[in-house]
């Protein structure tokens, strides 16, 4: 037995939330950190629904990284359901990390998150993100504001897009797990069930494709996940909108739209998955999706009550 699986020895292991406001970059920076297209990048808000827990490895440290849904402030049900999602998995973590975009600074979202923290008496480290966009000046403002709240050990400056920092900032967090054993194999580096990353793919891939024609009401379930003999695997999924009138859309002329979106979302499964893939899609109308307790379950979120 290695010291890997009794426990004994060097190893660490350790949860880390990130936790920010919407489009801060958390999906970029779980990307740059775990090395692989694990969470799904989409310039739009409120694009990570479910919790993408991805793996990174640095010497004898795993860190599971728990990648949140923007904490923002819910108004309808599903969005109640992404905040109480993403606090659930924060409050867990052995370390929460906030990631600021510090382009926008402190703004009223992030300002709630601080509050959180504060009032449950947690340390976190602050990530100001996108400094290859910024000015020197103002990041350090930014950095100075911050230290003054008093709950951050660190403050870390990087750009998630070029990979600025990220390394030094793996590095310690590697450093500040837990030691124990670990608790995935060393290949295993994305755990999220891979029906529902196979969901989030192709809503990607909705989401760049129907740009500014749809409201968030759509939603994709894998279907079905079948393994063939030929070694390539044959993935139905239905997308789910939530009026008649959006059906037309996501089909497109001569169903030209879906058919586009099944191409672009099939190479990245395959990419991913390493074989070939089918992949069937199918647009259904389902009116009341967004107050039915089975696609939160779905998504991997419950269903919050009132
Ligand atoms: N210039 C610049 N852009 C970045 C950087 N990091 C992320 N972005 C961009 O910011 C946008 C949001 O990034 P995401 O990683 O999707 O943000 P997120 O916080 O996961 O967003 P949600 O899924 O809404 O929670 C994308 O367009 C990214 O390309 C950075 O370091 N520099």
């Amino acid at each position: 037995m290695t010291d890997q699986q009794t426990g004994e020895g060097p190893t660490r292991c350790g949860y880390v939330a990130l936790v920010g406001a919407p489009n801060a970059g958390k999906s970029t920076l779980l990307n740059q950190l775990v090395g692989a297209k694990i969470a799904i990048v989409t310039p739009k808000v409120q694009t990570t629904r479910t919790r993408v827990t991805a793996i990174a490895i640095e010497e004898d440290s795993q860190i599971i990284f728990v990648d949140t849904p923007g904490i923002f402030k819910p108004s309808r049900r599903l969005e109640k359901a992404m905040v109480d999602a993403a606090w659930g998995g924060a409050e867990d973590a052995d370390r929460i990390v906030l990631i600021i975009d510090a382009v926008k600074g402190i703004t009223a979202d992030v300002e709630r998150i601080i509050a959180r923290l504060e009032k449950n008496e947690r340390r976190a480290h602050v990530i100001l993100n996108k400094i290859d966009i910024l000015k020197r000046d103002s990041l350090l403002a930014l950095a100075q504001s911050l230290s003054e709240r008093g709950i951050f050990d660190e403050i870390y400056m990087i750009s998630a897009l070029t990979g600025d920092g990220v390394a030094n900032l793996r590095t310690t967090l590697a450093g500040e797990m837990p030691h124990g054993p670990w608790l995935y194999p060393e290949d295993q580096l994305a755990i999220a069930p891979m029906r529902q990353l196979a969901a989030e793919v192709t809503r990607e891939k909705l989401f760049m494709r129907l740009n500014q024609e749809l409201p968030y009401s759509l939603t994709v379930e894998t279907e079905s996940w079948e393994e063939r003999k030929d070694g390539s695997v044959r993935i139905q999924q239905v997308v789910f909108v939530s009026r008649a009138n959006h059906k037309p859309i996501v089909l497109g002329k001569g169903g030209q739209t879906i058919k586009k979106v099944g191409e672009l979302a099939r190479e990245d499964l395959e990419e991913m998955l390493g074989c070939r893939v089918h992949l069937f899609l199918f647009v259904k109308v389902r009116e009341k999706w967004l107050d039915d307790p089975e696609r939160y379950r779905e998504m991997g979120l419950d269903f919050p009550k009132g």
